[in-house]
């Protein structure tokens, strides 16, 4: 009878029967615990008594992962243990802190409020965007030229079928057609009277795709002009043809060969796009090229790390250029030598507008504007921030800008989590390059549960680290090799060709042969242990470092990197937004793990904390 029901008789033929049924007790015992959950799974643990919290579990507090998967709001503090800064006790009037200076502040955001980084917009106006931008869902809604709708999945996407447009295509694709609320796009007038410029403001959050919100209208307006031009020149030439009689034409002489540069498009393009450096040059230069074989126009892009004869040859081209990607320093010095340049342009974008209009870039910049005026049409300013500086230049100088901003601007992706590292606690003991090693060595160690992509560009995971200061970038990264692990450092120190190849390992684009990321020798590793130890470093398996620093942080489509590490606390809110950018992107995941030591404006770091967790603007 036992024989025939325990699940143990197959494998216990001849097993003493007192054995037998000492074993069948025991697996009815434990069958209900491996079976079902436990009744409590989702309680968690007991809260203490004397803080009324669930306690953090120690060993996971203070690591790269610690604080995640959590179903309540961090409480002030989670992961890190508040320190009341001299300016912060300033602020609060006391010497050395009362009572109320470590109570929290009870509106959120004091310490970003403080910065005054980031010009506020209302959730109003933002619930009434997100009510608008509900109708669009597909491409096809749009009013662009066929050939346009057809070439953003197989030539734009990489051959993305589904493609539904973000929240920035759908608000800025129609507004820059002219087409929307259903409106029919005025037919150009060819009365010579000149329309008004118009000026638009493109800003959303990091990898939402802003860079086809305004590439795709912008070239549906130069496809459009150039049928125009073609019609306009048969019915000339109709024209001339009915007026002279047919006796006379045989005597006529054919019209010269255009040799006149401005009459044509050599070196006279009718777009320009802007960008901060080199490499979104390179982005957006190979974004434009795989839209241009299907949709039939030339672009040049320009920047150092090509050399001059290649750039006066793309420029001078005699099949012409239409639209142009540079750097404003670049195409300024250009238009010393050859002012005409800018003659013809009718469509101005300044990507990434919060570099490209501050203090550093904005003389320059603004005279590309001065200077293509006369012939221009639109200006489109994109950005995913918009600074208050940003504000008041546009304020000024463009009062009638009209400003398309999505819903979630000033917010970090969803799908990205900031953890918290101090550094001032065992075992770093205010060793940030320390702290930094081991954080990257456990991201290496974590396993790909959530399907990362590992295989692209030679394997591993990618890893970028920012830090502050661009002397920091070289020494950092050269303290990380000494550690075992694959880093490079990417700063304006470093060339413009080694940038492209060490990038494209975390872009995702194709890697030239040249590349090669400095790797270390390779056998297997441990943890802190070895990281701490005198004896040569047993090299790090499975993860590729990019160090860099702000110049990185910008427009970068780091669509393989899942991680992202703070070695320095960011100054401002605006450069937490675009270093977190850098993960999420696209709706994907993305982990981020500040270091935080002494000096370190904790206050900021748990606000922006608590504004992730609640999915809101950091102001
Ligand atoms: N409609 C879409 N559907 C799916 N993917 C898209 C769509 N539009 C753009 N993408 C992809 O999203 C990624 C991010 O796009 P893009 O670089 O334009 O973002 P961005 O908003 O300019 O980011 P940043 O603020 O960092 O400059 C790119 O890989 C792009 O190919």
């Amino acid at each position: 009878m036992i024989r025939s029901l325990c699940p143990f008789c197959a494998a216990a033929k001849g097993l003493n029967p007192r054995w037998h049924s000492r074993a069948a007790s025991t697996l009815q015992k434990r069958r209900p615990s491996r079976m079902d959950l436990s009744p409590n799974v989702s309680r968690g643990p007991p809260k203490t008594s004397e803080t009324g919290q669930r306690p953090v579990r120690k060993s996971r507090a203070n690591s790269p992962f610690g604080g995640m998967n959590v179903t309540e709001p961090p409480r002030p503090g989670y992961g890190v243990k508040r320190g009341v800064s001299i300016s912060e006790q300033k602020r609060a009037g006391g010497k050395y802190g009362s009572k109320e200076k470590k109570e929290e502040p009870k509106e959120g955001m004091k310490a970003l409020k403080m910065q005054r980084a980031l010009s506020s917009i209302s959730y109003e106006a933002r619930a009434r965007v997100k009510q608008t931008l509900q109708d669009l869902e597909s491409f096809g809604d749009f009013d662009l030229l066929p050939v346009i709708k057809e070439s953003v999945s197989t030539q734009a996407l990489g051959g993305l079928s589904e493609v539904s447009p973000t929240p920035i295509q759908r608000l800025a694709i129609p507004a820059l057609l002219g087409t929307e609320d259903g409106k029919h796009r005025k037919k150009s007038t060819e009365d010579g009277a000149k329309k008004a410029i118009q000026h638009f403001l493109l800003a959303a959050e990091t990898g939402s795709g802003k860079t086809l919100a305004y590439i795709l209208p912008i070239l549906d307006a130069l496809k459009r002009a150039e049928k125009a031009e073609a019609e306009l020149s048969r019915t000339l030439a109709a024209q001339k043809a009915a007026v002279i009689p047919a006796s006379r034409q045989l005597f006529e002489l054919p019209s010269p060969p255009l040799h006149d540069e401005t009459l044509t498009n050599v070196a006279r393009p009718s777009t320009i796009i802007l960008l901060p450096t080199s490499e979104l040059v390179a982005q957006v230069g190979a974004l434009l090229k795989n839209l241009s074989h299907t949709i039939k126009f030339k672009s040049a892009m320009l920047c150092t790390a090509y050399t001059s004869t290649v750039i006066r040859s793309r420029l001078f081209s005699p099949q012409g250029v239409d639209v142009v990607v540079s750097t404003p320093h670049l195409l300024s010095s250009i238009t010393e030598s050859d002012p005409n340049v800018l003659s013809r342009v009718k469509w101005l974008v300044i990507d990434e507008a919060d570099s490209l209009l501050d203090r550093s870039f904005s003389p320059i910049t603004s005279g590309i504007i001065d200077r293509v005026t006369p012939s221009l049409q639109q200006l489109v300013l994109c950005s995913a921030t918009i600074p208050r500086s940003l504000d008041s230049y546009l304020a000024k100088r463009f009062p009638d800008v009209r400003r398309l901003v999505t819903p979630n601007l000033h917010a970090v992706p969803r799908r990205v989590q900031l953890s918290v590292v101090d550094i001032e606690k065992v075992p770093y003991q205010g060793n940030r390059d320390l702290a930094c090693a081991q954080t990257i060595v456990e991201i290496g160690k974590e396993n790909g549960e959530d399907g990362e992509v590992v295989s692209v560009g030679g394997g591993g995971k990618k890893v970028l680290v920012f830090v502050n200061e661009r002397e920091k970038a070289a020494e950092l990264t050269g303290f990380l090799r000494s550690k075992g692990i694959e880093a490079t450092a990417l700063s304006r120190d470093s060339d413009d060709r080694a940038h492209a190849d060490v990038l494209a390992e975390f872009t995702g684009q194709a890697i030239p042969s040249s590349s090669k990321l400095h790797a270390p020798p390779t056998s297997p590793r441990s943890g802190l242990d070895a990281l701490t130890s005198p004896s040569p470093p047993r090299p790090v398996r499975g993860v590729k470092v990019l160090v860099m620093t702000d110049l990185g942080s910008r427009g970068i489509d780091t669509t393989l990197v899942k991680h992202v590490v703070l070695y320095d606390v960011p100054h401002t809110s605006i450069d937490f937004l675009h270093r977190l950018g850098r993960v999420g992107r696209m709706g994907r995941r993305g982990r981020a793990v500040v270091l935080v030591g002494k000096g370190d404006r904790r206050d900021v770091v748990r606000e922006v904390r608590e504004g992730m967790f609640r999915g809101s603007a950091l102001i």
